[in-house]
Parts: C-alpha cells; sequence; structure tokens
C-alpha cells in the first residue's frame, strides 16, 4: 500500500514491468508523488529508476498497474495534453540534426505551438535560457556544446514546456559543482511556484539538501521515506554506502564516508 499523501499529483497504484526476454524490474510498486514539494528517487545502479521514472512519465507504456496524473489515467492522454501535465528528462540525448539551442529549446513548446511560434514560446524560451544562465549560447549549434552545456540546454527545454509536474532523470549528472546547486535550487524553488519535481539522484547528500520525499528503487520495490533522518535506515545504508557517517548541516543531514 502507497502512503496516503494529502494532495497527490501523481498516484500509482500496483504497477509492475519486465523487459522482453528480461527479469522482473519493478513488481507491483504503488506509491504517490506529493503536488508542489521536490521527491528524489534514488537507488543502485540497474535498480530500476529510469524505468520507474519512464513508466510514471508515459514515455514507457506499461500494462499492469495505473499511473494518475492529478486524476487522469497517464496512458489515455494525448501526447500535447500529457505534455502539459507531465514534462521529462531524459538521463541521455542524442540530437538528430544540428539544431541551434533556441530551436531545441523552443521544442519544448511543441504542445503549444499549432505551426508557428509566438511572442509567447520565444518569451518561454528566453527566459528558461536565462533561468540557466545559458542566454550566450542561444546561437550555438546543440550538438557542438559540452555534454554539461547539452544537460542545461535539455532543462531549459523542459522549464519552457512549462509542465505541472517536472521528472528528471540524473539532471545533474554532467554537471559542475556550482551549476549542480544552481540548477537544484532553481528546481527547488519552482515548488514554490504550484510545479512538482521528482528527481533521480545519486548523491545522498544532495538528495538530502533539497529533496522533501525519497522513493528507494530496491529489489524490485519502491520504499517511500518522507524524513532525511530515515536514511540512516538499515534499507539505505545497504543500498548506498554500509560506512558512512551523518552530520547535520543547516537542519539537513549530510554524509562522509570513511575512506580507510
Ligand atoms: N530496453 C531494455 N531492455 C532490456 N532490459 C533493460 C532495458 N532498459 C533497462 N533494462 C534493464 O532493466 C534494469 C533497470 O534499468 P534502469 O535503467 O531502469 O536502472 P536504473 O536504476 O535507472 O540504473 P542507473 O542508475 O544505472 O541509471 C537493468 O537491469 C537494465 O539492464
Amino acid at each position: 500500500m502507497a502512503a496516503i499523501v494529502d494532495k497527490p499529483a501523481i498516484t500509482v497504484n500496483r504497477l509492475s514491468h519486465s523487459y522482453v526476454n528480461g527479469k522482473p524490474v519493478l513488481q507491483d510498486v504503488s506509491f504517490s508523488i506529493p503536488e508542489n514539494q521536490f521527491t528524489v528517487i534514488m537507488g543502485q545502479n540497474g535498480s530500476g529508476k529510469s524505468t520507474l521514472l519512464r513508466m510514471t512519465a508515459g514515455i514507457l507504456p506499461y500494462h499492469f498497474g495505473t499511473v494518475k496524473a492529478k486524476g487522469s489515467e497517464v496512458r489515455e492522454l494525448k501526447p500535447k495534453e500529457r505534455a502539459r501535465k507531465i514534462g521529462f528528462l531524459p538521463q541521455h540525448h542524442k540530437p538528430v540534426f544540428p539544431f541551434k539551442v533556441s530551436e531545441v529549446v523552443l521544442t519544448g513548446r511543441a504542445s503549444y505551438v499549432n505551426f508557428t511560434p509566438g511572442k509567447k514560446d520565444v518569451y518561454e524560451v528566453d527566459k528558461a535560457l536565462e533561468l540557466l544562465g545559458i542566454s550566450a549560447l542561444k546561437d550555438r549549434v546543440y550538438s557542438d556544446l559540452s555534454g554539461g552545456e547539452q544537460q542545461l540546454v535539455m532543462i531549459a527545454r523542459l522549464i519552457a514546456q512549462k509542465p505541472e509536474v517536472l521528472m528528471l532523470d540524473e539532471p545533474i549528472s554532467h554537471l559542475d559543482y556550482n551549476n549542480q546547486l544552481r540548477v537544484l535550487k532553481m528546481l527547488s524553488s519552482l515548488t514554490n511556484q504550484n510545479l512538482t519535481i521528482v528527481a533521480v539522484l545519486h548523491d545522498p547528500n544532495m538528495a538530502n539538501l533539497f529533496g522533501e520525499r525519497f522513493l528507494f528503487v530496491h529489489n524490485r520495490k519502491v520504499h517511500e521515506v518522507d524524513s532525511a533522518e530515515t536514511f540512516n535506515h538499515e534499507l539505505v545504508r545497504e543500498v548506498f554506502y554500509d560506512d558512512l557517517t551523518m552530520f547535520k548541516h543547516e537542519g539537513r543531514y549530510v554524509f562522509l564516508p570513511r575512506v580507510k
């Protein structure tokens, strides 16, 4: 049974998934994602985080269980409807054409644009680039950019899309430390603007400094944790590191490993 959440943005019920010829990745998982909060998804490599996120975002079809976004079954939403409710940032993105950065970000507006983009679309693109601190990249060719620059552009694209729920698969994996902080602070601030954030993160410190709620994917199940203190839980130690020392910093727990 999923924990009861006051106002869920997403409710997942009895979801299961196996890839063709593969072992089950998720088995009968249920959980809720609260509205206007920052939920972090964590778990070991290969545990099923991307699978879970892609299914919840309606990118990967699900056949067992239900996923509801504010009451609507995600798989039944038309693509444009879904794009306004849920935005998804994939872990990897391979550009097919040599688009300019502004054009890549503009594709995030596809659910609003009928034929030609209007002033509002161009405004949202410029605003998103500014928010990510990458206005100077606007006219560069996306495929020429560094991995970190490309990641910032894809986050700007998601921001320009303006969905109600932003789902991000390892959004800071290519970023330098300042940009990691800038992006996580920015995402965290969006929860005060009526947006729900769900992000897969690997670093328990970043997770704990910015996350308000945690979903641990382990052994085909999803475990809901709504307090950072439970990072001290046996399961969490098993998943991450069995020898982390916990400290309190600005009211949040942070961790350091023993190296000897
Ligand atoms: N398209 C696919 N076909 C077959 N198996 C897949 C496919 N995609 C993922 N898997 C397998 O499903 C399992 C879960 O993969 P998933 O990408 O969801 O893990 P993850 O937790 O996101 O991992 P990581 O932290 O390494 O990104 C893995 O064992 C993976 O090998």
